[in-house]
């Protein structure tokens, strides 16, 4: 039995079964199993799932019976089987038939000859993913780019059909990797120096001084992550914080900081000094902010678990600074994260938009006069960006919009968007 498909079927089964995130999915089944290639793991487990609607039109096409009457276990081993024949280079296709079989005769050995078959079928058609045609541009779209019809239609809705077809697909690429040199402890060329002693391909990020792009190679717990040289983080989220631009001794709330990506990077812009007040609504997210700041050196954080929904009077006026990185649908990260696109459920939006205007109105209210806060979303819903601020500004005489950026997921970016609002003195 090859441990990396039994991994990756346990990712699949967490994902489509427990609405998990893959990227915890994927952390828990290696700690599970003893791989012989996490690369292969994690790159065949977000396969699938990004693949998902494209892989279910075609095996519903083969099965003599449809796809309605396949057992999810089954269907997850047949996304496998064929996912691997029809998009996996290194795999010939009589080992994926093999693999997915074995696979079968240990998790569901009664439809061994059923999977067999399929992928037997699938093979001789010259295992291509056919994609259907339809009048519908968007239907088109949907299964071109294995994207949900309704989000396509809701996307569309609010950018237009002029642009769906690069948006869709910038949120089925794979997204760039993007590392932050942490100041506090090198500078980029040293950094670029060690990676490259290690054979890992990289180049300067031409959008921070900071970043460093990852061409190939692993930098999965190389010795520099360990000592703290360096954290993953996108591109779009350093111009965000470098939007803010928190500066030494300032002092600075993170209202929504776990896992803390944009409050070390905040430190570091503000030389370990001053003070961050870091907090978030879940405890076990919250250990993550201080686990991360010890690995990088920081000091300057504090941390504490709060809900930024309710408003806490001690907190009122006390910031120069404040970034509100909202909960949000996520919809501007799909292409690192594609279960997204197969959990986000567009009738509980409305919810979120509450939250995110109780936690922008919050934060607003604990800046000083004349402080700044940026209020961000990793989503390219304009009803949690640029709806929300609005709200807000309409809301508060005292708020003005300073500069905003809107990075919609193209050139292997992620989507996200990010406001800068200051608070005038005089009113
Ligand atoms: C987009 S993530 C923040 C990412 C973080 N800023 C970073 O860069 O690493 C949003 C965070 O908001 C937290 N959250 C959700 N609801 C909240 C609430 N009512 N109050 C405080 N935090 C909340 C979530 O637990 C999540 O960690």
């Amino acid at each position: 039995m090859n441990n990396d498909w039994y991994a990756v079927y346990d990712v699949l089964r967490s994902v489509y079964c427990d609405n998990s995130y893959s990227n915890l999915a994927i952390n828990e089944a290696l700690k599970e199993h003893e791989v012989s290639s996490q690369g292969f793991v994690r790159v065949m487990s977000k396969g699938v799932i990004r693949d998902t609607i494209l892989l279910d039109y075609n095996i519903d096409r083969l099965a003599k019976n449809g796809i309605k009457g396949i057992k999810k276990k089954n269907l997850i081993i047949l996304r496998m089987g064929m996912y691997a024949m029809a998009k996996m280079d290194s795999i010939p296709n009589y080992a994926a038939v093999n693999e997915a079989v074995t696979l079968a005769e240990n998790i569901s050995p009664s439809v061994k000859g059923f999977i067999n078959g399929m992928l037997r079928t699938f093979e001789r058609e010259g295992a291509i993913l056919l994609i259907p045609d339809s009048e519908d541009i968007l239907e088109s779209f949907s299964y071109k780019y294995s994207f949900p019809y309704h989000l396509v239609r809701f996307i569309s809705k609010q950018y237009g059909e002029g642009k769906i077809e690069e948006i869709i697909k910038g949120l089925y690429d794979i997204p760039e990797l993007n590392i932050r040199v942490n100041s506090l402890i090198c500078n980029r060329e040293d950094l670029k120096k060690c990676l490259s002693t290690r054979d890992i391909k990289v180049r300067d990020n031409p959008f921070s001084r900071n970043g460093i792009i990852i061409e190939n190679g692993s930098i999965v717990n190389i010795p520099e992550f360990r000592s703290g040289m360096f954290t993953v983080q996108s591109t779009s989220s350093l111009r965000c914080v470098e939007m803010l631009s928190p500066k030494p001794g300032d002092k600075v709330l993170d209202i929504c900081a776990a896992p803390g990506g944009k409050t070390t990077a905040m430190a570091e812009l503000m030389n370990n000094t001053g003070e961050i007040f870091a907090c978030d609504i879940h405890e076990h997210r919250v250990k993550l902010i201080n686990e991360l700041s010890k690995r990088l050196g920081i000091s300057c954080i504090k941390t504490k678990v709060m809900d930024a929904t309710l408003y806490d009077k001690s907190l009122s006026e006390r910031f120069d600074k404040v970034l509100a990185d909202v909960p949000c649908s996520g919809l501007g990260v799909i292409a690192g994260k594609p279960e997204l696109k197969l959990h986000v459920n567009l009738n509980e939006l409305p919810g979120l938009y509450e939250i995110q205007y109780s936690i922008l109105k919050n934060a607003f209210m604990y800046l000083k006069p004349g402080g700044e806060l940026v209020y961000s979303t990793c989503t390219i819903n304009k009803r949690e960006n640029e709806q929300i601020v609005s709200r807000l500004c309409n809301s508060f005489e005292n708020s003005s919009i300073v500069e905003y950026n809107s990075i919609l997921p193209y050139n292997k970016q992620v989507g996200f968007y990010y406001c800068k609002i200051s608070k005038c003195n005089n009113l």
